[in-house]
């Protein structure tokens, strides 16, 4: 239906500039019936007629909807057409091999005894090809059962080319006014790879491949978005030849889809919507905890939760519970929080309260999907952060890449737990999350988590395969999740099979960085080896905690203290951090000092400092929070500079290590992690696994064994902290030139 909606608009436009004659049939000029007629010579024929000079629009609607009669339909054949342009004749070359290379995976042929949806690709010179003919609409057939696939290989050239004669058409065609701006939206999809030379051309910003990234813009605008692939760039000197097989072996996967689906699947085109405009959540970055108020009853209220329901699920918790490690202590599944003040809970309690914790039908896990979550199982969730999703366009990771060296494309952010014992002012998720000091929930078994979470993540990432300007490599990299940030919403920690779900995030070599909230000292003691272990210092008193995170728990000071106290023994075993969220008006002023006793009591590795970020959901204004309490960055220098002194002071020897002015955030490290002069807070995370299964979850080992190489220069406090290999981009996606 897609290509007679277009030729329809064609028609009408036409109609409407006079190029119809009064019997409403086309008029075809002469010159145009000649070009009618080698058309029906079919794509094989795509030689030397290259056309300068004004565009025409060609009548030619019978025949085309004679084709597309059954349009829509997956049995037509798939043609892919390879276009190239070459100057030194390399791209030509390595276009010629990458056809036949395709032809070989895909299994096509043109012999219609064998069955293959795929025709053997053509390959296309762009300085032969009339464009007119296959970028104004798709090219015309004898075959009347083609749907075409384009790919381009793009040398780019800073000097006149051919390129810059395709480049202009396509902008025209786009812009034409009496011709749909997506003509192309016919074609199943299309992918582009560059070449360039990063001797002459280091970086995108500076030239490095610029044609293939405009060639890919129009063709999204020309075809509606059917981007099937992200842009692949390869220098063929240097990593061409890994990078064109990542985006082919890439393509061939999207492409055996489309075989098999007849669909680009999920994300392509237009899916990945909130993304397309660029307007990605603001507010959005790891670790803080989010918190709306909705007690338990009230999520669960009205949705016929009667006794009968109360017995199944108590069959099912005790079915899920199990663990298939016979090693494995039996799970602790109801109100394992022993140390709230003694409370007895009876076994009528238990019997009554065993309900899913976000089930489906409630309005909480409308909510969190609404806001991107995944929801897996019946009490944990997975999103992708909004620095995945930047570091796969190249524009830049969170400030996790120049502290401890992740890569923020191969970071998957969850919890096992999305409820909370809190309900810090500073949240900025606007969900209605579950809120409880004790858990009382079916619990779900730690592989149906692993395998959830790990599954939604991927699709999310699959999504993002037709968003402007995802880059190939980073693409492929991101297929290989290689770290995990226990933080997003809730309180991993909560979880009663968590070492369990460390060890399985382990065994697949994905390092854990867990984050909780210091209000559950019996689990933080039983916790096994995690690569980094974090606790959320929200105020240095008891006063201010009690007003910034507004815990459920009545001991909620004892409890932070003896997290504190457990983070001490841990720091010889563990790499432990602080991390204080700061929030003008609330916890900064005057309690430099504070946390610099916090510190004394804890004696973290690191101190990582945050300036808040802004929200504006209920839960933070009706706190009285607005924007005047999100601290500009030179305060929250100033403030790690007073702590520093105020350590100092002490005698602590820390010092500030590296910063992340793009995430207003600041790194304090001990000395143990200073050798030679030199800032060592990045991870060896190969050296964490073979510690682990060299000495197991419990085992002997220190922070310093798993040490990483210097910290880069660039992210070392009074240098910024952004990598250099990404390109820094303002809100509306619009590069920003370094200063
Ligand atoms: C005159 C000239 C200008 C070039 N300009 C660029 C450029 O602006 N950006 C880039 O990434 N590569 C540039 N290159 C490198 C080519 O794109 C690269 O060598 C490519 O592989 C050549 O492909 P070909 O042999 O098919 O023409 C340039 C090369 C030449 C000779
Ligand atoms: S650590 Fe991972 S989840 Fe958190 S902001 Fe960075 S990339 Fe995102």
């Amino acid at each position: 239906r897609e290509p007679l909606r277009v030729l329809q608009k064609v028609y009408e436009k036409s109609a409407q500039n006079g190029s119809l004659a009064t019997d409403g049939n086309p008029k075809v000029s002469e010159k145009e019936d000649k070009s009618k007629e080698s058309e029906s010579a079919g794509v094989e024929n795509g030689k030397s007629r290259t056309k300068q000079g004004p565009k025409r629009i060609k009548g030619d609607i019978s025949r085309r909807a004679s084709r597309n009669g059954e349009a829509g339909s997956v049995a037509h054949k798939i043609q892919a057409l390879v276009f190239y342009s070459s100057l030194t004749a390399s791209t030509e070359k390595i276009t010629k091999s990458l056809a036949q290379e395709l032809a070989a995976s895909l299994g096509c042929t043109d012999d219609e005894e064998f069955d293959s949806a795929f025709l053997p690709p053509k390959v296309l010179d762009l300085a032969e090809v009339d464009y007119d003919e296959y970028f104004i609409t798709p090219p015309k057939t004898d075959y009347e059962q083609v749907d075409f696939f384009y790919l381009f290989a793009i040398p780019s050239y800073n000097i006149d080319s051919i390129n810059d004669n395709f480049l202009e058409h396509l902008k025209e065609t786009h812009h034409d006014f009496r011709i749909d701006t997506s003509p192309l939206a016919p074609i199943l999809g299309y992918s582009v790879f560059g070449f360039g030379d990063r001797e002459g051309w280091p970086t995108e910003e500076e030239g490095f491949c610029f044609q293939a990234k405009e060639v890919d813009k129009w063709m999204a605008k020309l075809t509606g978005r059917k981007r099937a692939y992200p842009l692949g760039m390869g220098d063929w000197k240097r990593d061409g030849k890994e990078r064109l097989l990542e985006w082919r072996t890439g393509l061939t996967d999207v492409l055996k889809q489309l075989e098999r689906t007849g669909s680009l699947g999920d994300g392509v085109p237009g899916s990945g919507d909130p993304l397309e405009s660029d307007d990605e959540e603001e507010a959005e970055d790891d670790g803080e905890v989010v918190v709306e108020e909705v007690s338990i009853s009230k999520a669960t209220k009205g949705r016929g939760a009667g006794s009968i329901e109360d017995v199944e699920d108590i069959g099912r918790i005790m079915e899920m519970s199990r663990t298939d490690d016979p090693g494995q202590k039996p799970a602790a599944t109801l109100a394992i929080d022993f140390t709230s003040e003694g409370k007895q809970v009876t076994k009528k309690t238990v019997a009554v309260t065993i309900k899913e914790m976000v089930p489906k039908s409630s309005p909480t896990y409308a909510a969190l999907t609404k806001q991107g979550y995944s929801i897996v199982g019946s009490h944990s969730g997975v999103k992708i952060c909004r620095w995945t999703k930047s570091a796969l366009r190249g524009r830049g990771s969170c400030y996790k890449f120049s502290f401890y060296g992740i890569n923020s494309h191969q970071c998957m952010e969850s919890t096992p737990s999305l409820s909370c014992s809190n309900k810090c002012v500073f949240c900025w998720r606007h969900g209605t999350n579950p809120v409880g000091t004790t858990w009382r929930w079916v619990v779900d078994p730690p592989q149906l988590i692993f395998d959830g979470v790990k599954e939604n993540h991927y699709k999310k990432i699959k999504m993002m395969r037709g968003v402007p300007g995802v880059r190939a490599e980073r693409f492929a990299e991101a297929m290989r999740i290689r770290h995990c940030a226990l933080s997003l919403v809730g309180e991993p920690i909560f979880y009663p099979h968590i070492n369990e779900f460390l060890r399985l995030l382990h065994g697949e070599r994905i390092s854990s960085f867990l984050v909780c909230n210091a209000q559950h000292p019996d689990q933080l003691a039983a916790l096994q080896h995690v690569t980094q272990l974090y606790v959320s210092i929200d105020a240095s008193n008891r006063e201010s905690l009690r007003r910034i995170d507004r815990p459920l728990h009545r001991d909620f000071w004892e409890r932070f203290q003896r997290c504190l106290d457990i983070l001490r023994e841990r720091r010889v075993r563990q790499r432990t951090v602080f991390r204080l969220t700061l929030v003008k008006g609330f916890n900064i002023d005057d309690e430099a000092e504070g946390y610099a006793d916090l510190v004394e009591r804890g004696l973290p590795c690191f101190v990582e400092v945050k300036g808040v970020t802004y929200c504006g959901t209920s839960t933070s204004s009706s706190a009285g929070l607005t924007m005047a309490n999100v601290p500009f960055y030179q305060e929250v220098c100033d403030f790690v500079v007073a702590l520093e002194k105020a350590l100092r002071k002490r005698g602590l020897a820390y010092g500030i290590a590296a910063e992340h002015a793009h995430s207003c955030c600041i790194l304090l490290a001990s000395e143990r992690f200073r050798v030679d002069g030199r800032w060592h807070t990045l991870i060896d995370y190969d050296r964490f696994f073979e510690l682990l299964e060299e000495k197991g979850p419990d085992g002997e080992f220190t922070p310093e064994d798993y040490m990483g190489p210097p910290t880069p220069e660039w992210a070392t406090w009074g240098n910024g902290g952004f990598d250099p290999r990404d390109q820094r981009v303002d809100k509306k996606g619009r590069p920003i030139e370094a200063v």
